[in-house]
This record gives C-alpha cells, sequence and structure tokens, in this order.
C-alpha cells in the first residue's frame, strides 16, 4: 500500500525514511509509524460480522503486521505496510477494506491493484472469504479473461474490484467500472508494481479516480 499519513497522526517524515530504508536493508521484519498494537482480533473494534469471516478463515490471532496495520486503516489513514512475504499483509489490507465498506451501498468503494492475475485472483478469494458474513461482493478484473463477463459482473454491482492495472484501466476507460464511489485505494507489492513498468497504468489509473480517496 502506498500513501502518506495526515497531520496529527504520529508519522514523521525524517523517522519514517530511516525505518523504512532499514526495512529494505532486511534489519527489521516490519515497521510501523503507528504505536497502537492489538493483540487480538476482538481487540480491533471490528464489526461482529467481519470477525466470523476473520475466525471462520481459521486465523486466530493477529500476525505482527496485522496487530498494527488493520485499526489505522480503518481509521482511514493513509497507510504503508511493509513487511516480508507470508506475513499477513494481504488479510491485513482485506481487512481494513471490509471494515470500512458501506454494504448498503453496492458500488465499487475499494479498489485494489495487483502486479499479477494470479496474484489479484488470490487477494479476491481473500476478501471474499474473509467477507464471507458481510455479503461483500468482489471481482477479479485480469487480463486473460473474458471483457463481456467482466463488463457484466461490474453491472450487476460489487464493492470491491482486484484487478491487474491493464484490465482495470480498461473498464473504468468502457465506464463499465464507474469510479464514483471508490474511496480506498490499494497497491499490493507497491515496489514490484512501479518497478514492473506499470508506473504509467497506475498514473492514468488515478487519473480516473475521485480526488479525495485513501490510499
Ligand atoms: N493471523 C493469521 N493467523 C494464521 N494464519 C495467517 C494469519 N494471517 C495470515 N495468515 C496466513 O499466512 C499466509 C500468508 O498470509 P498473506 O498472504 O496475507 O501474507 P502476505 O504478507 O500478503 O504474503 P505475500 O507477500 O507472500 O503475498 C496465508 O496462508 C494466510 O492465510
Amino acid at each position: 500500500m502506498a500513501g502518506s499519513a495526515p497531520e496529527g497522526t504520529q508519522f514523521d517524515t525524517r523517522q519514517f525514511d530511516q525505518r523504512l530504508n532499514e526495512v529494505l536493508e532486511g534489519q527489521d521484519e516490519f515497521f510501523t509509524s503507528y504505536d497502537e498494537v492489538h493483540e487480538s482480533f476482538d481487540a480491533m473494534g471490528l464489526q461482529e460480522n467481519l470477525l466470523r469471516g476473520i475466525y471462520a478463515y481459521g486465523f486466530e490471532k493477529p500476525s505482527a503486521i496485522q496487530q498494527r496495520g488493520i485499526v489505522p486503516f480503518c481509521k482511514g489513514l493513509d497507510v504503508i505496510q511493509q513487511a516480508q512475504s507470508g506475513t499477513g499483509k494481504t488479510a491485513t489490507f482485506c481487512s481494513g477494506v471490509l471494515q470500512q465498506l458501506d454494504f448498503s451501498l453496492v458500488q465499487c468503494q475499494a479498489l485494489v491493484l495487483a502486479p499479477t492475475r494470479e496474484l489479484a485472483q488470490q487477494i479476491e478469494k481473500v476478501m471474499r472469504a474473509l467477507g464471507d458474513y458481510l455479503g461483500v461482493k468482489v471481482h477479479a478484473c485480469v487480463g486473460g479473461t473474458s471483457v463481456r463477463e467482466d463488463q457484466r459482473i461490474l453491472q450487476a454491482g460489487v464493492h470491491v474490484v482486484v484487478g491487474t492495472p491493464g484490465r482495470v484501466f480498461d473498464m473504468l476507460r468502457r465506464q463499465s467500472l464507474r469510479s464514483d464511489s471508490i474511496k480506498m485505494f490499494v497497491l499490493d507489492e507497491a515496489d514490484e508494481m512501479l518497478s514492473r513498468g506499470f508506473k504509467d497504468q497506475i498514473y492514468d489509473i488515478f487519473q480516473l479516480l475521485p480526488p479525495k480517496i485513501q490510499p
């Protein structure tokens, strides 16, 4: 995920840069500019039906990044997560997104971009599983699948779209994916996305999103 925290949070740019460098150099497994730690999912103030989804998925205790990352995301802060593979980042941003969706509105409110089709489909599965008791409608918009089918599903209504940049841009351009209600934007593996030459595409997508958005 990418973004910067607003004023009034525990964010300090210099400290942040230093800590980010340490993480990139592999000195630390993770870091956070937000010091609150919630040692159980129950303590995070999540909706009952989201908690049911989390426990039904088999999670008992939040991982380190989940203990620190879910609550700030739910508060609407801009969040950057940097952690090694397999530490539970996906479930962190999925929980944050699910907690903030308005389920009375069947319109896309969260857009998640991933660098590969497989990863996007994997995120779709996690989002759907964790949001099972919330009735979340999530769709993976990826290349190599039927454009018509994507359009049909999007027009029928979804809460969350997870996709790869090319197909997502195509759907936005055709207005099959309406951006009016999108309020959360997640870039998974942001470093990978930016280094794989997706930068221009991400920029193009960003241009089509509402100006006030939570990265
Ligand atoms: N709190 C938890 N309790 C038990 N298992 C968990 C928990 N959080 C995540 N997992 C499991 O750990 C594995 C890795 O989680 P996840 O895919 O979210 O990590 P990640 O950091 O996004 O990994 P990657 O960067 O490799 O995609 C998954 O199989 C997931 O189901």
